[in-house]
């Protein structure tokens, strides 16, 4: 079960109101997406709930915890995993051990454990190598898990970056324009694997510019403008609403899919 509920969020910078008066409810297992013209605030909505802004105003609570005061590590042991648009890649390091890095985020084994390598670090280890040969498998990447992160190409490194959010087992996954920098077919197999993750009953919050992919995967969207929600239903309702079409024509993006 996960819920996530964000009520009358706020972030101004300066004058500047980036997220106002964000109302939102993801379902357990919805996958939701968030859209909107440039400015619009996404990127502030998606800091404000992985923890590397604070809000000025409103609550972020999962399955009715609040989660708006943590840091963003504690919110990862809440079970909150992103995968950010800009790509964080250990490149020294192999395909696995990059995937592994996401669950010890979620591990419980504890850091003394871990410097005096204890028995149950290393059993801790063990099973940490399992989940991230699984996660490799959910998107496609078991025969590359012992190639060096740096030789893959980018639409694999961004399906390497998911299976290490996959990795902690995540509750809520943040997506932060998955697909930007992605040719097409890259694209197709990304949303391929999104559409698995989704079939499998994972919750999903998904931000990107793309608005036919965030379409295609979305059980319903949401549409940012200017800090605000100005519609929200299933990707045809958005797609045909006025206040919708008016916001991505008035800065020139063309109309919303
Ligand atoms: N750290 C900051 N300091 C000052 N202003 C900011 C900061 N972050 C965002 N803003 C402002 O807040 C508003 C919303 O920005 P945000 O980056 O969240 O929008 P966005 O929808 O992600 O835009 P884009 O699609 O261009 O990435 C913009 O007017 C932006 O200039």
């Amino acid at each position: 079960m996960a819920e996530l509920q964000i009520t009358g969020l706020g972030r101004s910078f300066g004058g500047v109101h980036a997220v106002q008066d964000v109302d939102l409810t993801v379902a357990d297992g919805e996958t939701r997406g968030i859209i909107g013209p440039n400015g619009a605030g996404k990127s502030t909505l998606f800091n404000l709930i992985s923890g590397h802004l604070r809000p000025d105003r409103g609550a972020i609570r999962l399955d009715g915890r609040p989660l708006d005061r943590l840091p963003a590590h504690r919110r990862a042991r809440r079970g909150v995993a992103i995968v950010f648009q800009a790509a964080r890649i250990f490149p020294g390091m192999t395909v696995l051990e990059n995937v592994m890095v996401g669950a010890h985020l979620r591990a419980s084994a504890g850091f003394t454990a871990a410097v005096l390598r204890l028995p149950a670090h290393r059993a801790a280890e063990r099973r940490i190598r399992e989940l991230a040969l699984g996660s490799l498998d959910r998107v496609g990447l078991s025969d590359r898990a012992e190639d060096p992160a740096a030789s893959l190409p980018i639409g694999q490194q961004r399906a390497m970056q998911l299976a290490r959010a996959l990795c902690a087992d995540p509750d809520l996954l943040l997506l932060d324009e998955p697909a930007s920098g992605l040719r097409a077919p890259e694209r197709e197999r990304l949303a391929s694997i999104v559409e698995e993750l989704h079939e499998d009953g994972q919750t999903t919050l998904l931000i990107e510019h793309d608005v036919a992919f965030v379409s295609r995967l979305s059980d319903r969207v949401t549409v940012l403008d200017l800090g605000r929600v100005i519609a929200e239903g299933t990707p045809e309702q958005v797609r045909r609403d006025p206040a919708v079409v008016s916001a991505y024509l008035g800065t020139g993006e063309g109309a919303a899919a």
